[in-house]
């Protein structure tokens, strides 16, 4: 499934129209769909739709009409100067006797559900003047507000504050990233008939869904041992910093490793699960690490000041690596891509903005274009982290539909960073693991999903999350 922009969309209209799908058919099954999913979230309430002038309004005029042709008790507010689809469905609205209100006479009424149809992915500009006003009355009125397409206003402010947004034939960027998404409320995506091939632009971010993934968990054959399911090697710890290694070799187990090797220097005082091989080094380097039976590194977590030395021990080990917090350095990823050494970087903003020579409020501003840079800058797979997480490689974008704000406290990308190391040592190509990584991560944090979580209580979910995704269990979030 593909993350649409507003301009995306009108091409994906313009190609359904070229292969000879009629555009009002879209526009009535939008009205429909919108319908639907008003009535279901809202039984047996009085419904206000009030719609714009352009296809947004359209979608309302339907929506209204088969309201009205269900027995429902619905009253419409629209401006004028509807055309094309929007003024056919306007005409086809009046032949069921229904009164058209102006737009500027609508007052809020206690107890009704609004239909915010006023304008989707056409706008252009902020809002302002009377339309500034209407958003402003909608969202003091204290009513529920279900949004067509998008709440209108978006991406500007001022904008409405749904409670429901239908998303119509893709999610586009606004029902994905915040502070928009915010805005959304609940997100439902309906399904409007538009041919496949319209919708299928490749250029355009891939958004996760648990079908892609599921294809992609690594099997688990019934002659399965420790030595053939994927063999970890943790590399980090510094004596101030002892828990994130550790949080990254349990991850590693809980995401499948058969077997986790955890280096650290043996003057800190790192406690690696019982589980994991324990390899104290004295001082970094390639021949301290050789031992460690390994298909793939994850290096820096905890690592301080050391995480660049330590990195370049790894380096010469040739295996694909992970590099994340104190690994995280220019000189360092350059080496690797270098190399040739399949890597993956896994960034939170402020690390992106070290690596990028820009401010982490930039980066967080602009997700997509920051993770794009860094894949194209350094050519490595970029897991540039946040709510969502965008991953890059090589051109192409991917962006993550699972995780929540109980996420953001201290270790959880720790136990990202062993997660992925999992997949990779599994035999994943960097991308493949980078995403299956990511999405299991933010699933398990689903599954528990409250604030004051642990990042080794997501850990301990893993297990769980990746059994609902093999068995098909997983809902995306828009369903
Ligand atoms: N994609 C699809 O496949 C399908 C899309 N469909 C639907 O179409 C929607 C997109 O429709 P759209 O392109 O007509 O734009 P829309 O959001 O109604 O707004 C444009 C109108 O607003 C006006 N306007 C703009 N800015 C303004 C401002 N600041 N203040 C005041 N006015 C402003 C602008 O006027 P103008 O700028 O020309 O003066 C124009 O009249 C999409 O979200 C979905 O709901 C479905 O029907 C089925 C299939
Ligand atoms: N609001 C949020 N929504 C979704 N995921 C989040 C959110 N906040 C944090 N996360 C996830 O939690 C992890 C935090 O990683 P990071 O900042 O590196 O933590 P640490 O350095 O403490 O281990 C990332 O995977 C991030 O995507
Ligand atoms: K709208």
């Amino acid at each position: 499934m593909r993350l649409f922009t507003a301009e995306a969309m009108r091409l994906a209209d313009q190609k359904a129209t070229q292969i000879g799908y009629p555009s009002l058919l879209l526009m009535d099954t939008a009205g429909r769909k919108v319908a639907r999913a008003l009535l279901q979230a809202y039984p047996n309430r009085r419904v206000v739709v009030l719609c714009g002038k352009g296809n947004n309004g359209g979608d309302g005029l339907a929506a209204a009409r088969w309201m009205r042709v269900w027995g429902c008790e619905v009253e419409v507010y629209a401006a004028e100067g509807q055309q094309g689809d929007a003024k056919a469905m306007r005409q086809a609205l009046e032949s069921h006797k229904l009164t058209i209100r102006p737009l500027t006479d609508w007052q809020p009424t206690p107890g009704t559900v609004l239909l915010d149809a006023l304008f989707g992915t056409g706008l252009n500009r902020p809002l302002q003047g009377f339309y500034a006003d209407l958003v402003g009355k909608i969202n003091q009125s204290g009513l529920s507000v279900v949004a067509a397409d998008l709440p209108s206003g978006l991406p500007y402010v001022p904008h409405v504050e749904a409670d429901l947004t239908v998303a119509l034939a893709a999610l586009k960027l606004e029902h994905v990233f915040y502070p928009h998404r915010a805005a959304c409320g609940k997100i439902l995506l309906a399904e409007i008939g538009m041919p496949p091939e319209a919708l299928a632009d490749e250029s355009l971010p891939e958004l996760l869904t648990p079908q892609a993934l599921h294809a992609l968990l690594p099997p688990r054959p019934g002659n399965a041992h420790k030595g053939n399911v994927g063999r970890v090697l943790v590399v980090g710890g510094y004596p101030s910093y002892t828990g994130a290694p550790a949080l990254s070799a349990i991850a590693a187990y809980r995401a499948g490793a058969g077997l986790v090797t955890v280096a650290y220097p043996q003057e800190a005082a790192v406690v690696p699960p019982l589980e994991a091989v324990r390899l104290p080094v004295a001082g970094w380097s390639h021949a301290a690490l050789k031992p460690a039976k390994a298909e793939a590194v994850a290096v820096g977590m905890g690592a301080g000041p050391s995480g660049k030395e330590a990195a370049k021990a790894v380096l010469e080990l040739g295996l694909p690596t992970l590099l994340d917090a104190d690994a995280l350095h220019s000189e360092t990823v350059e080496e690797f891509a270098g190399a040739g050494i399949p890597t993956v970087i896994t960034p939170h903003p402020g690390e992106a903005a070290r690596l990028l020579q820009s401010s982490a409020q930039e980066v967080a501003q602009a997700p997509l274009e920051a993770a794009r840079t860094l894949a194209e800058r350094f050519a490595v797979t970029v897991v540039l982290k946040g709510g969502p997480t965008v991953i890059a490689e090589n051109g192409r974008l991917a962006v993550n539909t699972t995780g929540n704000p109980a996420m953001a406290t201290g270790g959880m990308g720790d136990v990202l960073s062993g997660v992925i190391g999992a997949f990779l040592a599994a035999g994943l190509a960097p991308w493949d693991a980078a995403r299956l990584g990511v999405y299991l991560h933010g699933l398990a944090g689903d599954l528990l999903a409250r604030v004051g979580m642990l990042a080794h209580e997501l850990a301990d979910a893993l297990p769980q999350a990746r059994k609902q995704l093999a068995q098909g269990q997983v809902r995306p979030y828009w369903h």
